[in-house]
């Protein structure tokens, strides 16, 4: 490694580098994978190493302000958590350690379908650390139209403060680590247990999560004529889909490729952003997920106009190395970044960015 190459040792890479030590080898890949060449996975982060912040000077901004509002909920950080599954097999405490920690750093969890703990245990673990904690439910739409709607009836009853369609899975992703380690189901003793006792589901049992390349802008319709929830739709790409969902009433997009375990081909998501919040981003809240490790990452992404980011693999990193307080210590180091961040730059809080902050390294700087 030479001094300037950029790879320096960050807590967040403290923290992946334990977690590699402490995880069974096959939960670390299915963590830590990506779809096929795994060229998506590498090139969210890679792009944000592309880019640049021009900072602005003497404007006298004061301490930074880190707050921002996502679906009427206040969040200290622009930085929310982004839905990831299995969090047991990371560490004993799981989504619960997830839910406290979240709560507590004053963010957004969003909580798959996928995960080890009952989404009402997970809001349950959320609200005895702050009352008015946000979870929301990353929801796959199901085949089944009744499968569906029990699981948005117990995101409801559990408290849940909006639903995230997961658009971006017609069919799973092809993850060759888990192919090559055989990993395909959970061991015994876990189980995606939002799927128990579903219509269908055998008694005491799960029912298995579908991926359905028959969905359409009609199920979207469906759901949102079913649930008084806002939706967020999560895994949109392309601008014109962006359009369709303002058009049908979706309440915020989340522009994610999955974090590249879905289309392998999938540009980089801060590469995707721009396109998206010009088409979208004076109709509703455009937020990003997808190789975020940085403040400066987080920065970048606002100056683009998102309104938020989400994290996935550097929560399970703290999580798997160490249980709660590693989940918070993500949280606080990205949130002391961005605040660090955001006074370079002479910004006070994320409405002071602006799109031409943003600069491609090797291009110089066009002029404004
Ligand atoms: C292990 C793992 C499991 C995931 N599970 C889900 C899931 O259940 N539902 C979903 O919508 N996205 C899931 N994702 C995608 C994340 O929500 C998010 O889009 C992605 O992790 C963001 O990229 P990052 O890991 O680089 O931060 C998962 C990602 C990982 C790494
Ligand atoms: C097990 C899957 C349903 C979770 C997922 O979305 C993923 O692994 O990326």
């Amino acid at each position: 490694m030479t001094a300037d190459s950029g790879d320096a040792p960050t807590v967040l890479s403290e923290l992946r580098e334990k977690a590699g030590t402490r995880l069974d080898p096959v939960h670390r890949d299915f963590f830590e994978g990506g779809a096929d060449a795994e060229i998506a996975l590498a090139e969210n982060e890679r792009a944000f190493r592309r880019l640049a912040l021009l900072p602005r000077i003497l404007r006298g901004s004061g301490p930074a302000d880190t707050a921002v509002t996502l679906l009427g909920d206040r969040a200290a950080l622009p930085v929310f958590v982004s839905p990831t599954a299995f969090q047991r097999l990371a560490h004993p405490d799981g989504e619960l350690a997830t839910a406290r920690a979240t709560a507590a750093a004053g963010t957004v969890l969003i909580t798959s379908m996928a995960s080890t703990t009952a989404v009402a245990e997970v809001t349950a673990a959320a609200r005895a650390v702050r009352a008015d904690a946000a979870v929301w439910f990353q929801l796959y739409l199901q085949p089944s139209p009744e499968v569906t709607d029990a699981l948005v009836r117990r995101a409801e009853r559990a408290g849940c403060g909006a639903l995230v369609v997961t658009a971006d899975s017609p069919v799973f992703g092809h993850r060759a680590r888990d192919d090559r380690n055989g990993f395909h189901d959970l061991p015994a003793g876990f189980a995606a247990e939002n799927m128990r006792d579903l219509p269908g589901a055998p008694q005491g049992g799960t029912l298995d999560i579908a991926m359905s390349p028959g969905l359409s802008w009609d199920d979207l319709r469906r759901l949102r004529a079913a649930t008084r929830l806002p939706i967020v739709l999560k895994g949109v790409l392309h601008p014109d889909d962006a359009r369709r969902a303002a058009d049908e009433g979706v309440a915020a997009l989340l522009v994610s490729n999955h974090g590249g375990r879905q289309l392998d081909a999938a540009p980089a998501t801060v590469e995707a952003l721009p396109a998206v919040v010009a088409a979208v981003g004076d109709r509703l809240p455009v937020l990003l997920d997808g190789g975020v490790r940085s403040g400066s990452d987080v920065v970048i992404a606002l100056a683009l106009g998102a309104t938020a980011v989400g994290v996935g693999r550097p929560v399970l990193w703290g999580l798997a190395a160490e249980g709660e307080a590693g989940v918070a210590r993500v949280l606080e180091q990205l949130r002391a970044e961005v605040a660090h961040v955001l006074t370079l730059c002479g910004a006070r809080d994320s409405g002071d960015l602006t799109r031409d902050q943003v600069v491609v390294r090797g291009l110089g700087v066009a002029e404004c």
